[in-house]
């Protein structure tokens, strides 16, 4: 039986859009189910009391808040909805994040049409927080300075296993802006793989300092560089293909100091864009290639199958999941159904999410989860630290998960407990596997607390 059909029987409950199963699901789970409920319903608010946005960090942070706190002003609200941008601050001020009202319309706003704000919700960036800051581990002198891993190598090296469309990835880059870092990000789906390098492009590069001026020649220098990978994330650096990098910060700048301002690419541009590519991709071979053989000759028990392998001081692994946490799927999927009353009583299950709720369809996704999870764990460095993070619920997606591989490499890998000791709230607890992380789906419109969609997260290390 799956871990959706293990709750409470609520038959008493009028009918619902929402499959039953999937009701005890979310009872099992904090969720209001009468708020989530509202969702696209005639007449009915919006049931989500905000939406987050993260600042960019090219831009002048005052002048950014200006405009948003103008934009955010202007915007007709109802009832107890924020009339400015509330700054988010149980996650700390350097990451950037400010709720905004839900209803505000930032797809047209000057503020995300310029690059000033990401939207990106607030407990996604928990995950990559969590990752890169020591500010949230619960023992911290345990495990050292957040740079440690990073501190014994000359450049800082992280790894985006599921990375599209982007948004952590981007608040890693923007972490490591201004030192030598190279930031990975990988990802099967080609269409996810095509927005994520418009969203990379629009946010770190459009705006780069290190542009130089159009009609040069050289390539400018990025502190922090990006590459994105368009394949599989469980056998990734296992298989090196170069012509799997498909974008590279180095290529892209140079394109925009050659020709101003990157457009849309002709043929011949993407003829020449794919040959740097590759010259770029074969130099970064060779020199992984050297520096493993150098540098750590035992790396081969470490990465099996792997010799010669690029390890990363910090590894995100933000895996593929049936997103039942997530507010915006939640309304997606909620919206497809009907409000009709007729209709309704034909078809009272409207809401499924088989992911969940199908025993193969959940075996096949945990499976698929495990892999991506000891792949990211593989590549990553002796002191290195990973966060595995979900936006589901799901005990089997989740602690299962983590459990898993902490039994599997009992000597070397170990948890790192994790809290947000800022954010009290019942909205965000430990979750079932001691020292990881759950935040709930934020329904409720009265309380005004700064929290978004439901998620996981669980920190863990590869000892020395
Ligand atoms: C939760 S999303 C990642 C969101 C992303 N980290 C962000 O913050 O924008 C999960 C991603 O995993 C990708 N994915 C699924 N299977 C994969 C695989 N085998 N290897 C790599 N990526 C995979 C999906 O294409 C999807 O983009």
């Amino acid at each position: 039986m799956s871990e959706a059909a293990n709750g409470d029987n609520l038959s008493k409950d009028p009918p619902s859009r929402i499959s039953q199963e999937l009701r005890n699901f979310y009872a099992e789970h904090n969720v209001d189910l009468a708020r989530l409920e509202q969702v696209g319903k005639s007449g009915e608010s919006d049931p989500f009391p905000f939406r987050f946005v993260r600042l960019n960090p090219r831009f002048d942070r005052g002048e950014s808040l200006k405009i948003l706190n103008k934009e955010v002003g202007e915007h007709k609200v109802e009832g107890k909805e924020p009339h400015k941008p509330i700054p988010v601050n149980w996650i700390g001020s350097e990451w950037g994040f400010f709720a905004l009202p839900a209803s505000f319309p930032l797809a047209s706003s000057e503020s995300f049409t310029s690059g000033r704000v990401y939207g990106m919700d607030v407990s996604s960036g928990a995950g990559a927080a969590a990752l890169l800051s020591n500010s949230f581990d619960t023992n911290p002198s345990q495990t050292g300075d957040h740079n440690s891993a990073a501190d014994i190598s000359d450049e800082i090296r992280v790894l985006d296993l599921c990375c599209c469309p982007g948004l952590k990835l981007c608040a890693m880059a923007d972490h490591f802006r201004d030192q030598k870092a190279t930031i990975i990000g990988v990802d099967v789906s080609e269409p996810r793989m095509a927005l994520c390098k418009k969203i990379v492009t629009k946010y770190q590069l459009s705006h780069s300092d290190d542009a130089e001026p159009a009609n040069t020649s050289s390539i400018p220098k990025a502190k922090a560089n990006i590459q994105l990978y368009c394949q599989d994330g469980t056998s990734f650096g296992t298989n090196w293909k170069e012509q799997n990098l498909v974008f590279d910060t180095r290529s892209a700048l140079e394109d925009i100091s050659v020709r101003g301002k990157r457009k849309r690419m002709n043929k011949s541009a993407r003829a020449r864009e794919r040959k740097r590519l590759k010259e770029i991709a074969s130099e970064d071979w060779t020199r992984s290639q050297q520096s493993t053989t150098n540098e750590d000759s035992n790396q081969e028990s470490q990465a099996p199958g792997a010799p010669g392998i690029l390890l990363f001081d910090y590894v995100l692994v933000d895996a593929e999941c049936s997103t039942d946490g997530s507010l915006k799927h939640m309304k997606e999927r909620l919206k497809s159904g009907t409000d009709d009353p007729k209709q309704a009583e034909e078809t009272t299950v409207i809401e499924t999410n088989d992911m969940l709720t199908d025993q193969r369809q959940l075996d096949e996704l945990v499976d698929l989860q495990k892999r991506l999870l000891e792949s990211g764990y593989r590549l990553l460095k002796p002191g290195g630290k990973l966060v595995y993070s979900t936006c589901s619920l799901s005990h089997a997606q989740n602690e299962n998960v983590v459990k898993w591989l902490l039994e599997k490499y009992p000597d070397d890998c170990y948890s790192i407990p994790v809290n947000f000791l800022n954010a009290k709230s019942t909205l965000i607890v430990e979750g079932t596997l001691k020292g990881t992380i759950r935040f709930y789906p934020n329904l409720a419109k009265e309380d005004m607390e700064l929290f978004g969609d439901g998620f996981f997260l669980a920190k863990l290390g590869k000892r020395e």
